[in-house]
């Protein structure tokens, strides 16, 4: 099993013990199930914000732990006041040592929220605006086009956006016009190792109506240029930021050099 059957494998476990906790309908009760959700394609399109979705990351699979010092609220308040379009929140707790919980801690930024998570059933979707999130995600590698199409319809009737993540050519046609940004992930996740080139073979393949993602292994303002010319609009960054001594510095310090 790759590291992806491995989560998913946990994942349907968990998603099935949480329907029985709590009621879908007891979600919907939740305190920011009836907000109004922002637009991160609207960030990512307009040229005043830096482009990047920075992400709160405490560990990984790939690294272990990366930051189990700074705070949820500490470090998303750097990203918010320092530039970022957006923040995307792991709320795995198996294997990122995230919560929903941050997702709520995160909230009163006033920027448009990712939770980011493995999503497969519709149940986390009404989860994910219950806690406060804009956007969910959709792994293409986990789920059928049919899947993808059912669970982004389900997001769109809680009026949140789906940010699709492609890992090759062979996932193209998971993209449905219910999708609103398109990414492409750097990470192999059999070797986990990154790759940059990946991204721009991959974007001259999706559609240039869809806001492109790059995501993983970006770690200097060089290659937000670089991805910038190969039509990205949207740069998500986690281990760079979340592994240096300060996080809320180390992203004052990149985006001010963009
Ligand atoms: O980060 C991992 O090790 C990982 C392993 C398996 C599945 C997903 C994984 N990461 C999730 C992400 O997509 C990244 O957190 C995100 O793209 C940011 O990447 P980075 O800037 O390299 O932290």
């Amino acid at each position: 099993m790759n590291i992806l059957e491995k989560i998913i494998a946990r994942k349907s476990k968990e998603v099935a013990a949480k329907k029985n906790d709590v009621p879908e309908q007891e979600l919907e009760k939740g305190r920011y199930f009836s907000r109004q959700t922002l637009s991160l394609r609207k960030r990512l399109l307009d040229d005043k914000h830096t482009g990047i979705i920075a992400e709160y990351k405490r560990r990984s699979p790939s690294k272990g732990i990366i930051n189990d010092r700074d705070s949820v609220e500490a470090v998303t308040m750097a990203y918010t006041a320092y530039g970022a379009s957006g923040i995307s929140i792991l709320t795995d707790l198996e294997f990122f040592g995230g919560s929903l919980d941050d997702l709520i801690s995160a909230r009163d930024n006033g920027i448009p929220l990712l939770r980011k998570d493995f999503m497969i059933d519709e149940y986390q979707i009404t989860e994910a605006k219950a806690y406060g999130a804009d956007v969910i995600l959709l792994i293409a590698a986990c789920l059928s086009p049919l899947r993808v199409k059912q669970l982004a319809q389900k997001a769109k009737e809680l009026g949140l956006e789906v940010l699709l993540e492609l890992h090759d050519e062979s996932e193209l046609d998971h993209i449905c016009e219910l999708v609103d940004l398109v990414g492409v992930n750097n990470r192999n996740l059999k070797t986990f190792e990154v790759d940059l080139e990946h991204s721009t073979r991959l974007a001259e393949k999706i559609g240039s109506d869809f806001v492109k993602v790059a995501e993983s292994g970006i770690n200097d303002v060089n290659n937000i240029r670089y991805l910038k010319a190969h039509g990205f609009q949207g740069f998500l960054i986690g281990e760079y930021f979340m592994k240096q001594k300060s996080p809320m510095e180390a992203f004052k310090n990149f985006s001010y050099s963009l």
